[in-house]
């Protein structure tokens, strides 16, 4: 029996009216549905290119970036495409013979035409930024700088990008640069989450920069750069020192231990076995040492390596001035510093010997830290060598300073403790991206970093589809049910009111 009402109530959904309502009803949902998903489908992905070239004091490398071309696409980040190093020195080295500064470009300046789609070549800004070894330079002799620049100019501008300028960027610049590059790839600027600190040690200076609650500016307004970026305001505190970076200190670390022009030393700071022969002339030209130059001292001198980490340390110590702080803290040479305060990301140099020498991890004890620095400078040359020839000579010979050079930075220079220590990270990228100043540097320009929260749509792109999805359903069972008068013999079913 009830098998049977069951057949018939079967049959009501097989009247004619009923399917041609049923078939009607799927063809709109689905048009609905469609014309939704396609209205609010993301167009395809077009990009839009920039370059940066950092013209740093060791080498230049050249950036391209990309980011998503739609401008009202908030998930959009620009992210790193390509890095090219360029062979050679850094532009300063070019002194003598300017117009090979560049020429050294134009291969990465190639390969960059390679990476970036053609039709989009004319649009991409081209910028480059000099760093600390054209600062010195610039300081020591201004005609040949100026020099460098120009046959730099005259490169990127036949080029078919869009040139935007070439020039040296202040320390500030740098050190503010490299914290917003850390923060944006971080994602922790859009969300107003707190910030990050930045630490880059270069060849011939280094940067600190963070955000400190401690800090207003007004103790030392040089130290003090202010942005508004997604609607926050951030009061950044930022030094960079000239003639830290870990070749000008390593340097200083020689020229303290040449004084009195010897025709050799003994230096703690590398292998025992190691030897070489130092020019006095090359060794002293450079602004940072160059009013240390002993009157009379031989054209050279022979190093020879002791590998004794504790008396390497007391030398590195000698080139920071603790005396004379005329402000609340400084961190050395009498230069202003807030309390640290938060996590930091140390990049560059930081990264490269760190990582060589198995330091990343600062959840180590300072104390070990210093055990294995200790183990390394003891260790014989020869033995250096041999477990490390995949690694430049040069690199490894200086290992030993570097290390010693970057625990007495971060620990006597800048104050880590044990425990702020381990909030830094040894960082090289960040999500693909390599931790420095040039994105920031590039974002600042292209004006990418809006001052106040871009305004987002209230629902993301799935949301909004499921709602009107739904909405299209619940609309074709009310019109199903509101035609219930017109189905033929459906008394069993019950009365909608
Ligand atoms: O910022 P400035 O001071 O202008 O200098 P830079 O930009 O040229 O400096 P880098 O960060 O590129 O490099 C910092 C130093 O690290 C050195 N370096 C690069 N790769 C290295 C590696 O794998 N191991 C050790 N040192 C390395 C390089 O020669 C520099 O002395
Ligand atoms: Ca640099």
């Amino acid at each position: 029996m009830s098998a049977q009402r069951e057949m018939k109530e079967k049959n009501h959904w097989k009247t004619p009216v009923t399917i041609i309502i049923t078939v009607i009803g799927v063809i709109v949902i689905v048009a609905l549905v469609t014309v939704a998903v396609l209205q609010n489908k993301p167009l395809l992905q077009k990009y839009k290119y920039g370059i940066v070239l950092d013209a740093g004091s060791s080498h230049t490398a050249l950036y391209i970036y990309k980011w998503p071309a739609e401008k009202d696409n908030n998930t959009g980040r620009a992210e790193q495409m390509h890095v090219c190093k360029v062979k050679g020195q850094g532009i300063s080295s070019y002194a003598a013979n300017p117009w090979k500064a560049g020429e050294s470009l134009r291969a990465c300046m190639e390969e960059a035409e390679q990476w970036v789609p053609g039709k989009r070549h004319h649009e991409t800004p081209l910028y480059l930024g000099a760093t600390a070894g054209m600062r010195l330079l610039n300081m020591e002799n201004s005609t040949a700088s100026d020099k460098v620049f120009q046959a730099v100019k005259e490169a990127l501008q036949s080029s078919p990008f869009s040139y935007q300028g070439a020039r040296i960027l202040s320390g500030q610049e740098e050190g503010a640069f490299g914290w917003v590059t850390v923060n944006y790839l971080d994602d922790r600027l859009k969300q107003g989450l707190e910030t990050t600190g930045a630490l880059d040690l270069g060849g011939a200076s280094t940067q600190i920069s963070f955000v400190s609650d401690n800090f207003d500016g007004s103790e030392s307004p040089s130290n003090s750069v202010t942005f508004r970026l997604y609607g926050n305001d951030y009061n950044l505190y930022t030094h960079s020192f000239l003639c830290y970076g870990k070749d000008q200190a390593l340097r200083s670390v020689v020229a303290h231990q040449t004084q009195s022009g010897p025709e050799k030393i003994l230096d703690p700071c590398s292998n025992p076995g190691y030897n070489t022969i130092k020019n006095y002339s090359v060794l002293y030209d450079s602004p940072c040492v160059s009013n240390r130059k002993p009157q009379k001292a031989p054209a050279s001198f022979h190093l020879t390596g002791k590998g004794n980490f504790g008396e390497c340390q007391k030398i590195v110590r000698s080139i920071f001035n603790f005396t004379n702080c005329k402000y609340s803290h400084c961190s050395f040479n009498g230069v202003f510093q807030p309390h640290l305060q938060g996590a930091f990301g140390a990049f560059s140099a930081y990264y490269f010997v760190m990582s060589f020498l198995n330091l990343t991890d600062t959840s180590m004890p300072l104390e070990t830290v210093k055990e294995k620095l200790t183990s390394y400078c003891s260790t014989p040359w020869e033995q250096i060598k041999q477990q490390h020839r995949a690694v430049k000579e040069k690199y490894l010979a200086e290992y030993c300073f570097s290390g010693t050079y970057i625990l007495t930075l971060l620990t006597e220079g800048y104050n880590f403790t044990s425990e702020s220590y381990s909030k830094i990270k040894f960082i090289k990228k960040i999500k693909g991206s390599d931790a420095g100043w040039t994105l920031g540097y590039m974002l600042n320009l292209t004006n990418m970093i809006p001052a106040e929260a871009p305004d987002t749509p209230p629902l993301p792109h799935a949301g909004y589809v499921s709602i009107v999805t739904i909405m299209a359903i619940l609309l074709f069972i009310l019109f199903i049910l509101s035609l219930r008068p017109l189905w033929p013999r459906c008394s069993k079913l019950p009365q909608v009111v």
